[in-house]
Order: structure tokens, then sequence, then C-alpha cells
């Protein structure tokens, strides 16, 4: 990783909303603090529960929504001081996607193009290119009204990469995309990083798709980041392997349960879900012939056994004592804030 000036760099940065009016007003704190550094050339992907943060960050730093604390520097720009210089600079698809309902998908493409300084001649043939990897190249002719969600989405991202941005930011950019689509947009992004050196953040609620395209993850919750690092290192800090027993007939789950507690090089507590028996180990591989010969001995037979490495969902559940999947808080009274998406200023 080279050592130059970051892409992005964030101090402190904050975002309250206030809700409501008059004696209903409210505030309420988005993202409280977050520090961030991404270096250029990095795949970064910022994972949280609903309602972490995740979006209010991106918004700030593409500039469609001003900080109320801190301050955020992007492709050298400050958010609030150099709006303009940083929308040039960046690609940004968001939640909502960006397209309208009545302009030809190509065109819709290439004048996105043109709107940030390309030429026909340079724009159309990337435009084209661009939807073939996307796997969309047969809808050129389609308006956006006349495409499926996930066709409309992968427009969205045409539209957020034509302009050949040095930093994209990504906001759940796969939501509502099939599993080929899913895996042809992780592909596009890895390319545009080998070839064009792109820095891209992004944001995702799948945990294979943080673990299989970040160069590091940024776990965030309740607004503020709370682990980064390597999607390997996040995962060794957890510690060991869990070890999930089927005992074969449920009425020797306590028996079960009472060795694999005591099983390993330290005791350690165990879980008890009818007939599953589940607990952590340090060294699973090395410690579970002897879990399985102290079941035999005591007559206990097995239906099932899983031993499964420490996942991102367990880094989460490890850091906050709850699911990434359990739903956070849901936004409830918007204040609708303008949507600048992808245009320059
Ligand atoms: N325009 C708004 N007005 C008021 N509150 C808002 C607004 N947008 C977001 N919030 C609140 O800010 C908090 C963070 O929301 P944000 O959308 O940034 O989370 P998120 O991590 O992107 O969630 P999700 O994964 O569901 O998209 C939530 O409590 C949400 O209700």
């Amino acid at each position: 990783m080279t050592s130059t000036k970051p892409m992005i760099e964030t101090r402190g940065l904050a975002h309250t909303f206030t809700v409501g009016r008059g004696r209903a007003r409210r505030e309420v704190p988005a993202v409280v603090g977050v520090d961030l550094v991404v270096r250029p050339g990095e795949i970064v992907g910022l994972l949280g529960p609903n309602g972490a943060g995740k979006t209010t960050t991106m918004r700030m730093l593409t500039t469609t929504l001003r900080p109320t604390g801190g301050s955020a520097s992007v492709a050298g720009h400050d958010v609030v001081r150099e709006p303009g210089a940083v929308r040039r600079r960046i690609g940004y698809v968001s939640q909502s996607g960006g397209v309208s309902g009545l302009a030809r998908a190509g065109h819709e493409v290439i004048d996105r193009g043109l709107l940030y300084g390309g030429r026909t001649r340079d724009v159309e043939p990337r435009a084209r290119a661009l939807m073939a990897e996307l796997d969309i190249e047969g809808l050129w002719e389609r308006t956006p009204r006349e495409m499926s969600g996930g066709q409309r989405r992968r427009l969205d991202l045409a539209m957020g990469l034509i302009h050949q941005p040095d930093l994209v930011l990504l906001d759940e950019p796969t939501s509502g995309l099939d599993p080929q689509s899913r895996a042809n947009l992780w592909a596009h992004v890895r390319r545009l990083r080998a070839e064009r050196g792109t820095t891209v953040l992004l944001t995702t609620h799948y945990l294979d798709e943080a673990d299989a395209l970040s160069d590091r993850i940024v776990v965030v919750d309740a607004g503020r980041v709370i682990a980064a690092d390597t999607p390997d290192a996040l995962k060794a800090a957890v510690s060991g392997d869990l070890v999930d027993l089927g005992v074969l007939d449920p009425r020797d789950a306590d028996r079960a349960a009472s060795v694999l507690a005591a099983a390993g090089d330290a005791p350690g507590a165990v879980e008890v879900d009818g007939a599953r028996v589940r607990r952590r180990l340090r060294h699973a591989a090395t410690e579970v012939p002897a879990l399985t010969r102290a079941l035999q001995d005591r007559g206990i037979l097995l239906a099932s056994l899983e031993v499964r490495r420490p996942t991102l969902e367990d880094v989460f559940l490890d850091l906050t004592g709850r699911s990434l999947r359990d739903d956070g808080v849901e936004p409830d009274a918007l204040t609708v804030e303008p949507e600048l998406v992808g245009v320059p200023a």
C-alpha cells in the first residue's frame, strides 16, 4: 500500500438529524464521531446493522449531507469548503439509485459521462463496454422504467462509473441483485482497482461480500467505528472455532453439554438448543478427537458434528453482543435532504 495522501480522511465526523416539530422535536445522532482513513487503491467495506450510520457517513463524504461535527477530506478536498471539487473526483451510487424513468439507458450513461467532461467518441465505447460488463448491454434502448429492479441497479452502477472516477462510493451496490450479477459486480470492482488503481468504499449488509471484496473492513454500530482491520485479522481476534454438536437422542443434550463444557484447554460456557449443543474451542482441530471419544465413552451418539471457523458475523457478535442481522433502529420521521447524486457542481 502506498504512503501517499489518504483518499478519504475523517476526524470526528458526525451528523445529528433533527426530526419532528415543536414539542415532538428531537435529535437523532446518526453518526457520532467517525475517524476513518482510506488510502489510494484500497477497497474498504463499511459493515454494520440497519441504522448504524453507514449511509449517513457516505452522504457526508459525497457532499450530499453536511456534517454537523468533525471534518472530512475526500480526494484531498474538504467536503464542506470544496464540495464541487470532491464531486468531480468521485463516483457515487446511492442506495436509492439515481436513474430517472424516461431516457434510454445507453443515452443516460453517455450523458452522465459528457456531464463530467468526457468526449462522445470516448464516452460511447466506454458506456457500451461498461454495460456489457454489467450484463445490461441488451438494454441500451430501454428506459429504466422498463427494467427490473436488478437491471436498474446495474444501470445505477454504470452511471456511477462512466467517468472513471479515482474514488467510487457504493452504498449497498448489490442489494436486489441475483448471485450472478453480484459476482459480476465484485469482479468489476476488483478489475477497477487492478487496472486503474481505483479506491472503493462500499457499504454492505452482506458479510460474504465484505469478506470477499474488502482489503479492510470498518465495522460501525450506533454511529461509531467499533473495529477496523483486515477481514482475517478481525476474524483471528474472535476466540476460537465454533463446535456444534447434534445429539441423536435429544434427552442426551444435557449430558453432551457437560462433556463439551469440560473439553479443550479450559472449561467454557455451552449453549443448548434442543438437540444442538455448541461452544467455542480455541483449537478445534486438535481438541475435537478427545471430545468425540469422551462422548462415545458415555454412550452419547451424535447425529452431526460441525466445526466452523469464525466469520465476520461472529466478529460483530463478539464486539457488540448482538447479531448483525438484528434490525437496528429504523428511520422514523424522515427529513428530506437534497440528493445531488453524482452531479458535479
Ligand atoms: N433523513 C433522516 N432524518 C432523520 N433520521 C435519519 C435520516 N436518515 C437516517 N436517519 C437515522 O440515522 C440513523 C442512521 O441511519 P443510516 O441510514 O445512516 O444507517 P445505515 O447504517 O445506512 O442503515 P441501513 O443499513 O438500514 O441502510 C438511523 O437511526 C436513522 O433512523
